[in-house]
């Protein structure tokens, strides 16, 4: 049985299920969920290994007209992922339905030369009627069309079977138990990352951004120590962030050291600092330090 391995594309709008899907599809929490958009800014890779495959599966960042210097650094990463990869795997929102910037997006991709396969997600979320019409119109650009739920893992098999025509003879490009590439300081800081948004809801709109400094194993005790700072634009921001008595951030650093454990294994001592960078998201310098490097 000659092996096969590809990479595949994940894209579309942001908030639409991506990282969800990939978690599902790859069984370990890697990419970062939260109810915000614009919430996937690294190229996560998720691996799937089975007995005759491997898909490598890049979770890029949501496509969207941008405002700002990261902005446009997510974009350029999602155009140029998508040319490089095996196939696209194009997800859509069932609930908030196809929108105009969709179709825009996925008629330049069904113009390309790489395969295209679309997911309408969330069809846990609406009924029969809503998911055909939303389906109808997916079908227009003559690819496949799968309806899933990332959260209610329906759908998923199907999909995963389907995408392995993508895949060339080629060799196992990661070991059969890795599921990710990430470096794992990246994976800390985004676990920070993701549980600073939900705390802290709308008040400071996308702007933190997290650097874990350090990160050491103390094998024969099974710890991690990891050093991490969180950073914001503003004064009053950092007042948010740490909260009344420290209590906010305290909140951050215990749920995001549950998620670091679990993903380590053994315990996490982690210590989290709030710093104050004005404009952070417009210096491409500050960006590099964040791990969004603009050569990939
Ligand atoms: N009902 C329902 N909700 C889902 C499903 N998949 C994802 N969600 C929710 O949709 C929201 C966004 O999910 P993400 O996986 O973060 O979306 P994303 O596309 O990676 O978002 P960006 O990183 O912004 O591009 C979260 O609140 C998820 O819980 C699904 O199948 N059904």
């Amino acid at each position: 049985m000659e092996f096969k391995s590809g990479f595949i594309a994940l894209t579309g709008s942001p908030n639409v299920g991506k990282s969800t899907l990939l978690n599902a599809l790859v069984g370990t929490k890697i990419a970062i969920v939260s109810k915000k958009p614009q919430t996937t800014r690294n190229r996560i890779t998720g691996v799937l290994t089975r007995e005759d495959c491997q898909m490598i599966f890049m979770d890029t960042p949501g496509l969207q007209t941008p405002k700002n210097k990261l902005g446009e650094f997510m974009l350029k990463t999602a155009e140029q992922t998508a040319r490089d990869v095996d196939a696209v795997l194009f997800v859509a929102d069932a609930k908030v339905g196809v929108r105009e910037k969709d179709e825009e997006i996925l008629t330049r991709l069904a113009n390309s030369e790489t395969p295209l396969v679309i997911a309408l997600n969330k069809i846990d979320a609406v009924d029969g009627e809503r998911a055909a019409e939303q389906e109808t119109i997916l079908r227009k650009y003559g690819k496949p069309v799968f309806r899933i739920s990332a959260a209610e893992k329906l759908g998923l098999a199907e999909l995963a079977e389907y995408l392995k025509r993508y895949l060339v003879e080629g060799p196992m490009y990661y070991p059969a138990d890795m599921v990710t590439d990430q470096p794992e300081q990246v994976i800390a800081a985004e676990f920070i990352r993701e549980k600073a948004l939900k705390s802290i809801g709308k008040e400071i709109p996308h702007g933190i951004g997290v650097v874990v400094e350090k990160l050491e194993r103390e094998e024969d005790r099974d710890l991690t120590n990891i050093d991490a700072v969180i950073y914001c634009e503003k004064d009053s921001h950092k007042g948010i962030i740490i909260g009344a008595g420290g209590r906010m951030l305290k909140k951050i650093a215990s749920a995001a050291r549950e998620d670091m454990q679990m993903l380590f294994g053994g315990k996490v001592f982690l210590q989290v600092w709030v710093k104050v960078k004005p404009d952070w998201r417009n210096k491409a310098g500050v960006l590099r330090t964040l791990g969004y490097d603009e050569r990939q």
